[in-house]
């Protein structure tokens, strides 16, 4: 096995152990935070045919430019409704926003815009042909591309494919996901807090942060400071779940019982420490097709490692080409003097000036166990390894939740 890896190396071994869940077929409405697999493209033109953008009158444009002019109106379309009347010079056919524009008339004028007298109106104003004209195809044509396969589907997407009237689509199937807490000390939140012992904070955080990523987590479970009995829940865990994420135990101490839980599962370690800072207490191993990933039992340092181990991962499972970390760059409001002989991460949110992206330290108190450090962040921002700080101005790179 290998240990004490860069985050890179963890990242390519984790891209050669995984691949994408097979495909399924299923309706639209339910696409949301799926991963389509195919490119979507439209079936149609949008709008299907020349629409008026306004309630008001369909006419000839030029019409307009004598003044004298007065308009017969000769028919009403409502929206989905036509019109077999044709205009023609000097006549009208009064039309609501959303109606086709009856043969004849090229331009529509609102209906504020006009004076009625009987069955005439008056247009004291100049428009231009196609003025309040939603011409067909203008938003989409048929054959444009909707969504791009491998795309993760927000709400936009699916009303642009509703929009051409796909109600099936092609996603990659949902991962089987399990968590498992360890730790003696380890008490969920109805228990009373006795001396020595904690509440799992983990447990809420890492299954909130799954939730909040659009993912359902089929097994929860906490095991005690045994390596055995963890490593037969991890087993059978493993018959049915694409990943398998745990908490604690994942350091040097004599209960970090995690590697060996995996050794008494007949699991493969993949690789063990990674060189990052919080966070580098991980192993990663594999149970047939199982990827069980261990997090440290330390809260701030679980979060960070989930963030760029766990949520690609999850990402490559259920539908994406590769594991990859998506940074984005930003200028670092605040300095940070420290020494960094790891890679480390700090907590930061992001703020927009002027067209800038900028990321502000938000972290006050550092320590692997500072749950308190994620407290208003929204990035991680990245610190090289071997600076000895970072001066304010500086661009750097972040990492968005
Ligand atoms: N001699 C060494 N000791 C430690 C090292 C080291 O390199 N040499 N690494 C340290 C670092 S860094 C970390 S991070 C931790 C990782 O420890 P474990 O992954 O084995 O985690 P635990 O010891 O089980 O727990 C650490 C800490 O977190 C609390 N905890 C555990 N589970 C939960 C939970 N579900 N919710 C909230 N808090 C939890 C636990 O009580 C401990 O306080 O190791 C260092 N030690
Ligand atoms: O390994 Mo600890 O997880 O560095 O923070």
């Amino acid at each position: 096995m290998k240990s004490h890896i860069s985050l890179q190396e963890a990242i390519e071994i984790l891209n050669n152990n995984t691949h994408s869940l097979e495909v399924e077929e299923i309706d639209l409405i339910k696409g949301i935070n799926r991963t389509i697999a195919t490119n979507i493209y439209s079936t149609i033109n949008n709008p299907p045919f020349n629409k008026s953008a306004m309630d008001g009158y369909a006419i000839i444009a030029k019409d307009t430019m004598d003044a004298n002019i007065k308009f017969k109106v000769i028919d009403k379309i409502y929206a989905g409704q036509g019109s077999r009347k044709i205009v023609t010079n000097s006549t009208a056919i009064k039309i609501m926003t959303g109606s086709p524009i009856p043969n004849g008339a090229n331009a529509v004028i609102k209906q504020e815009d006009v004076v009625i007298d009987g069955e005439y109106i008056k247009i004291n104003k100049i428009i231009k042909s196609n003025e309040n004209v939603c011409a067909e195809g203008e938003d989409i044509k048929i054959g444009d591309t909707l969504v791009k396969k491998n795309k993760k589907l927000n709400y936009a997407d699916i009303g642009i494919i509703a929009s051409s009237g796909i109600n099936k689509i092609k996603v990659y199937k949902n991962p089987s996901l399990a968590f498992i807490s360890t730790g003696d000390e380890v008490l969920d939140i109805d228990d009373n807090l006795t001396y020595g012992k904690i509440y799992n904070s983990n447990k809420y955080s890492i299954l909130g942060r799954i939730q909040e990523l659009g993912y359902e987590v089929n097994h929860v479970e906490h095991a005690n400071d045994n390596s055995k009995s963890i490593g037969e829940l991890i087993k059978s865990l493993a018959k049915d779940t694409d990943l398998i994420i745990t908490t604690g135990g994942a350091s040097v101490g004599e209960k970090d019982l995690i590697k060996e839980a995996i050794d008494s599962a007949g699991g493969e370690k993949l690789f063990w420490k990674v060189m990052i800072k919080p966070g580098s207490a991980v192993l990663c191993s594999k149970i047939n097709n199982t990827i069980v990933i261990s997090l440290s039992g330390n809260p701030a340092a679980a979060l960070t490692t989930f963030e760029l181990l766990v949520r690609t991962t999850l990402e490559k499972i259920s539908g994406q080409e590769n594991i990859e970390i998506k940074r984005e760059k930003a200028i670092l409001l605040g300095t940070l003097n420290k020494e960094n002989p790891q890679t480390r991460f700090l907590r930061g949110k992001t703020v927009y000036e002027d067209g800038k992206q900028y990321a502000e330290i938000t972290q006050i108190k550092s320590g692997n166990g500072m749950l308190s450090s994620t407290i208003d962040s929204n990035c991680l921002i990245e610190v090289e390894k071997g600076s000895k700080g970072v001066e304010e101005g500086s661009l750097i790179n972040i990492i968005k939740f």
